[in-house]
């Protein structure tokens, strides 16, 4: 991929012998750091393999966030380093609390203890008309979820979601889940680009999209 396409605060940076995706901060889940950039593995951060296989995110670094399925903060706290104000919803209290930690060497990551499909339990918290919104909730009901969250979106948006088929049903053929998500997602954004990330992640497919 063309390095333009990275956002502002994430580079490739030799770390470990190795041209690693990387962003500059204090490190959260034991990756390997060089100079103050941690590497970001692809493999580990389905947002992390969308940026290596070159999906047009929109991203260009300081944006407002909304991050929902942050689970311990492993992707979020990269996108922290980079972005504006970054907003992380996770539901289950155990990831939750690495979250803290993450969040407590970060000032622009705010962790919220909330069920991304209930917007509103958290709407008197996040600012309105955020730049992108990251989904990996890996549940059942994932374009669900991102229509009703599609409400903090700007106009201009960008939604960067991570459709796990198996999340759905787990005998269907994942290009029938795939539709079907993306039929439900149709009626509140307008599908940028699609591509399954299978080269780190086995049936899940990245999705960009905006509000309609
Ligand atoms: C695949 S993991 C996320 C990994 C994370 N995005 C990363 O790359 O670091 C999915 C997470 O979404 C959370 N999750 C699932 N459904 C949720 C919901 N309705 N509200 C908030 N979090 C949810 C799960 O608890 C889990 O921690």
């Amino acid at each position: 991929m063309s390095e333009s396409a990275l956002p502002n605060g994430v580079e490739r940076r030799e770390i470990d012998g190795e041209r690693r995706l990387a962003t500059r901060g204090e490190p959260v889940y034991g990756e390997p750091t060089a100079d103050g950039w941690r590497a970001w593995d692809p493999e580990r951060s389905k947002l992390g393999g969308m940026l290596e296989l070159g999906f047009e995110t929109g991203l260009s670094g300081g944006e407002t966030v909304l991050y929902l399925g942050a689970a311990s903060g492993t992707t979020v706290s990269h996108v922290a380093d980079f972005a504006g104000p970054t907003y992380a919803v996770e539901f289950a209290p155990r990831p939750a609390r690495d979250l803290l930690g993450a969040a407590e060497i970060r000032d622009r990551l705010f962790p919220l203890l909330k069920d991304a499909r209930k917007p509103e339990t958290y709407a008197h918290v996040v600012e309105s008309n955020v730049d992108a919104i990251v989904q990996d909730v890996a549940t059942r009901g994932q374009a669900e979820v991102a229509v009703r969250n599609a409400r903090f979106l700007a106009d201009d948006g960008r939604l960067l979601l991570a459709i796990k088929a198996r999340s759905e049903d787990v005998t269907a053929d994942p290009e029938t889940v795939f539709e079907g998500a993306l039929d439900r997602l149709r009626e509140a954004y307008e599908i940028l680009e699609t591509r399954r990330l299978d080269r780190f992640h086995e049936d899940h497919l990245g999705v960009v999209a905006t509000p309609r």
